[in-house]
């Protein structure tokens, strides 16, 4: 009989649980707490592929590898002009985003790490969404930054938030953008012989 899966999200993102949970998974959460300041890959998605790896590292060292335990990483990067960007660190930081990739379209990319701590065995990818964004007036970006949302989330924008009005489209997964793609953590579950309906918590 094999154990019940039970999932670990190694994130402190309210964004990540609440895309689980209505996705019908009930994870625990375990926050990695993992200094990403001084993390870089070779691009954007490896940077963003990496930080995941090290968030789903630091929380399985610290738990016991009991049989069905899974834990999934993340970190979700903007990406624009080739560069990698977090979370703005100020007001004036989120402004001058907004002045830079109005009109413009950049790449969401959301590394995603799934470990099983008791076989050691793992699955890494990244999913890629392209975001298109609107050409927001100057007083639009004041006032999307003096709401303090864009300080919160990666890119400075949400798109299922206040930033979903600056959005035009997007090319890829939604949920992507928000810090899951739920296709993509399907198939890292299948990787490992986890059936994604498995992990469905039955309705209350
Ligand atoms: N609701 C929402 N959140 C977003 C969106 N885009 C990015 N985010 C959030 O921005 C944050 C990106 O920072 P990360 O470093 O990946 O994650 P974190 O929130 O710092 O939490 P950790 O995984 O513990 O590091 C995540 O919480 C994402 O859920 C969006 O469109 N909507």
């Amino acid at each position: 009989m094999l154990p019940v899966p039970h999932l670990i999200l190694a994130s402190a993102s309210p964004a990540r649980l609440t895309t689980l949970r209505r996705a019908g998974l009930n994870p625990e959460v375990i926050v990695s707490d993992v200094d990403e300041t001084a993390v870089f890959g070779p691009t954007p998605a490896a940077t963003a592929e990496l930080l995941a790896t090290m968030k789903a590292e630091a929380v399985v060292g610290r738990i016991e590898p009991v049989p069905g335990t899974v834990v999934l990483g993340c970190d979700s990067l903007l990406e624009l002009d080739g560069q990698a960007l977090g979370k703005p660190e100020t007001t004036e930081a989120a402004t001058e985003r907004w002045r830079a990739m109005r009109g413009r379209t950049g790449v969401l990319h959301t590394g995603h790490c799934l470990m099983e701590p008791a076989t050691g065995r793992r699955a890494v990818a990244t999913a890629s969404t392209t975001v298109r964004f609107a050409d927001v007036t100057d007083a639009e970006i004041g006032a999307y930054v003096a709401t303090g949302e864009p300080l919160r989330v990666a890119g400075a924008f949400t798109i299922d938030g206040r930033g979903g009005a600056f959005v035009e489209g997007i090319e890829g997964d939604h949920h992507n953008v928000v810090g899951v793609s739920l296709p993509l953590l399907r198939r890292l579950c299948a990787a490992l012989g986890i059936a994604w309906t498995a992990l469905w918590e039955l309705p209350a």
